[in-house]
């Protein structure tokens, strides 16, 4: 029997402004949970540590540069597999610093939001354990 095969490990980063809202960006409506708000982020490839992972998502998403000691874990959630779809495991880490200024992919949008503002906008499931973890 094969072992686990139907996961997905994912990771995200909350980055907070001075003001304390946080970058969330609207997926491409073409993609799973398209046009929800989410954390930026994505899978996590063969061979990479999550940290590395999530260094790299964030400079290909937003063109900022993170040193892989300025994340620190925050929370995790878990999504079932469905619909042939596979399970996710998603990791949150808080971005502690970041140099440059975050600016959106062509075609992609981002936006800075208050946590109960945040709490409010269409978000994939996960997210709205994920953005209640940033409140406690
Ligand atoms: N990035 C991100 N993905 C999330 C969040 N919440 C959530 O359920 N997901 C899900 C949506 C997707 O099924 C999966 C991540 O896929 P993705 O499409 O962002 O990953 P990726 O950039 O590596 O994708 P790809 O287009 O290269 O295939 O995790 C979130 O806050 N951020």
């Amino acid at each position: 029997m094969e072992k686990n095969p139907t996961w997905m490990a994912v990771v995200a980063g909350a980055m907070q402004r001075d003001d304390g809202r946080f970058l969330l960006q609207r997926r491409p409506l073409e993609k799973h949970h398209g046009g929800l708000w989410e954390f930026p982020g994505g899978k996590i490839e063969v061979g990479e540590s999550p940290r590395n992972a999530l260094v790299r998502e964030l400079n290909e998403e937003l063109t900022v540069t993170i040193d892989p000691q300025d994340l620190v874990a925050q929370a995790f959630a878990e999504e079932m597999p469905a619909g042939g779809r596979p399970g996710i495991v998603i990791l949150l880490y808080t971005v502690i610093a970041w140099q440059g200024f975050p600016v959106a992919e062509p075609g992609a949008e981002i936006g800075w939001f208050g946590l109960a503002e945040a709490d409010r906008l269409a978000l994939p499931p996960l997210d709205k354990a994920l953005v209640r973890s940033l409140c406690e």
